[in-house]
């Protein structure tokens, strides 16, 4: 019986042991598991909110978004209607998109750059192509190329947004086409990066231009007291900004010395805004990623005259951009307009010629 009893206290003794050993090796092991999973997963998130908060600090004074298209009165064009359309759920937020090969993502340089030009309809642009998932975006202006090029490479990279494998990380300062130092430098960081140039009539982006630096001085001179040499004189001042901007062949052809034409793709700056899905079809066309964006991302905002997102970026509902885009301009003398378009038509006509693109400004 003693021996018996014995034998009985050996066995559990032994299983109790195997039992603790398990236990132990069971705790261990998840806890080990569970720590890595939590470091991993709280990096993704982290550079995710990071990326988020980056697409809504640092941007210039301008706000680019404003919501409230929900009261607007909206009408069927060639656009979906907010409410009776809805955008396919896939991957349809950059800002949710998981890692697909499990790797974190990281700060790269840009691989595509919106160069320019001021005022043609860069933000819409951005705004835009940053629903596709496999794009991701600096959301403010970073002027790296113009600004702050001495604070170097790795500077600029750690103001890009996370991307994973396989993403196109994009900037976007409308200052680079017309800033002289520029083109040499995009090419010293890669020869092969593709630029996006949105153009649109120049006189209509020289009154837009115009606007803007108006709503900031309040006692600036009238439009053709600017536009032209003397004021009334009927020579057009070349040098004032509004005017030398807008002469957009002689900044591509500083470009053209550094770059190929097949790096440029040019964006009409019209089409933006008449049948954006169709300039959406040739951007990603251009940037080689697959076909995401499309008629069914946008509706016609009636009250603003522009198209709005059904859903953009980091926003869980339609979305247009902001009051100091899609501004009312003040009425220019016709005699005015008709002088400025005789100016800009050779130079025009030569952009044409160049990009192959008639766009039938008049
Ligand atoms: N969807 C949409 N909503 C609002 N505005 C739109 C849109 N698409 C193009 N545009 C045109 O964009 C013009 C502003 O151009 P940019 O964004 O390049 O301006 S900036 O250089 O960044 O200041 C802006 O110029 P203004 O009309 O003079 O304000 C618009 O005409």
């Amino acid at each position: 019986m003693q021996l018996l009893l014995n034998k009985l206290w050996t066995c559990f003794q032994n299983r109790r042991a195997i039992l603790i050993v398990g236990l132990a090796t069971f705790f261990a092991c998840y806890g080990f598991y569970s720590s890595n999973f939590c470091a991993n997963y709280s990096n993704g998130l982290d550079d995710v909110s990071k990326s988020t908060a980056d697409y809504y600090a640092g941007e210039t004074t301008e706000q680019y978004f404003s919501l409230g298209p929900e009261n607007a009165a909206r009408v069927r064009v060639s656009y979906p209607e907010p409410d009776t359309l809805s955008v396919s759920n896939s991957t349809e937020n950059v800002h949710q998109t998981e890692p697909k090969s499990g790797k974190k993502a990281k700060r790269r340089l840009p691989q595509a750059l919106i160069i320019g030009v001021k005022k043609c309809g860069t933000r819409a642009l951005l705004e835009f192509i940053r629903v596709h998932p496999d794009i991701r975006a600096a959301g403010s202006e970073i002027h790296f190329f113009d600004r702050f090029h001495d604070r170097g490479f790795e500077w600029y990279r750690l103001q890009m947004p996370p991307t994973f494998e396989g993403q196109v990380t994009m900037e976007k300062t409308p200052s680079y086409f017309v800033t002289r130092d520029v083109p040499k430098r995009v090419f010293q960081m890669n020869p092969a990066i593709k630029m996006l140039i949105v153009v649109r009539d120049p006189v209509e982006r020289a009154i837009s231009d115009y606007t803007q630096a108006s709503s900031k001085k309040l006692d600036m001179k009238n439009f053709e007291d600017l536009a032209f040499i003397n004021g009334s004189s009927k020579l057009v001042d070349t040098t004032w900004g509004p005017v030398r901007i807008g002469v957009y062949i002689r900044h591509l052809e500083r470009w053209l010395r550094h770059f190929p034409l097949s790096q440029f793709l040019f964006v009409s700056g019209e089409q933006l805004i008449t049948n954006p899905a169709a300039e959406m079809v040739r951007v990603q066309r251009f940037l080689g990623v697959k076909q995401f964006v499309s008629q069914q991302h946008f509706y016609l905002n009636t009250t603003k005259g522009f198209p709005c997102l059904l859903k953009a970026a980091g926003s869980p509902g339609p979305r247009c951009l902001g009051k100091t885009k899609g501004r009312n301009h003040p009425l220019i003398k016709m005699s005015v307009i008709q002088l400025l378009r005789e100016f800009f038509r050779p130079f025009n006509a030569r952009l044409y010629q160049v990009t192959g693109i008639n766009f039938g400004w008049p």
